[in-house]
């Protein structure tokens, strides 16, 4: 049986008005793909992340996870299948631990709002799940920190802990690397690749070191259109995207 693309993505269009700020955009990510979108500033990058996430309806198109169309399904139903984006830093609690912050996230991943009334196994099993994932993000030793404690760079790691609670099948990042220092970069490279192998990652970065040394394709958004889709060498050497946007700095 073939199996069906992780999120696939058909001739999604969204107008605001006569800008035409996606249009007829159509790709697909295999399952535990990691693939960069980048593109010019107001190439529709966020937009497009939006309308894959539920925050926006397109005007026309479909988005498929797994191989069912979910354009019509809330933000919130399209999380419990498993289409997951990062947390902003301003949706942590910064008065909880950064424990507190991803056990809240793994009880919603069970449609739970406390662990009052869970059963010791059930709390057993949470508590493993959160030392695995704080293991995978390098913050075990920050467990017991309140968000609001931590430099900045930690508190991003923080939102990909919290997003990894919810079980992604596919995880979109919206620029991770802004406002991180190329040390914390390497970090956040490094959390990347130890990500579970089944999860497609979709991510959005201006950030070239980064796209390049971590992305496996790269499609490249210029005015709301997919100009090019490719491995890392065959866009890196694309005399058009060279010209739009990468320049002549990272050839
Ligand atoms: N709600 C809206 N109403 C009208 N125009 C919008 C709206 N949201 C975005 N736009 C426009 O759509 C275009 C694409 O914006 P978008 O933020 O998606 O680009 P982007 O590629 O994410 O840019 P950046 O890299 O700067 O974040 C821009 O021209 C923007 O002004």
């Amino acid at each position: 049986m073939i199996q069906s693309p992780a999120l696939q993505v058909v001739d999604l269009c969204k107008n605001f008005g006569a800008l035409r700020v996606t249009q007829e955009v159509s790709f697909h990510l295999p399952v535990g793909h990691r693939r960069a979108l980048i593109g010019p500033n107001g190439a529709g990058k966020t937009s497009l992340i939006h309308q894959i996430t539920g925050v926006l309806r397109p005007s026309s198109g479909t988005v498929s996870l797994e191989g069912t169309n979910i354009v019509r399904h809330s933000i919130q139903q399209r999380v419990r299948q498993g289409l997951v984006r990062t947390f902003q830093i301003n949706s942590l609690f910064p008065d909880l631990t950064v424990i507190d912050n991803v056990r809240l996230a793994a009880l919603a991943a069970r449609g739970l709002h406390r662990s009052f009334g869970l059963t010791v196994d059930h709390r057993s099993l949470i508590a493993v799940e959160i030392e695995r994932l704080l293991s995978t993000l390098g913050l075990v030793e920050l467990g017991t920190v309140k968000v609001s404690h931590l430099a900045y760079g930690k508190r991003r790691l923080v939102e990909i802990a919290l997003a990894l609670a919810l079980k992604p099948k596919v995880l979109l990042l919206d620029e991770p690397a802004a406002g991180l220092s190329r040390q914390e970069i390497s970090v956040l490279v490094r959390v990347l690749r130890a990500l579970p192998k089944h999860i497609a990652v979709l991510i959005v970065e201006h950030d070239m070191e980064l796209v390049f040394e971590y992305a496996e394709s790269i499609s490249v958004l210029v005015q709301g259109r997919l100009l090019r889709t490719g491995t890392v060498d065959e866009v890196r050497s694309d005399r058009e995207v060279r010209d739009v946007y990468l320049g002549r700095r990272h050839v």
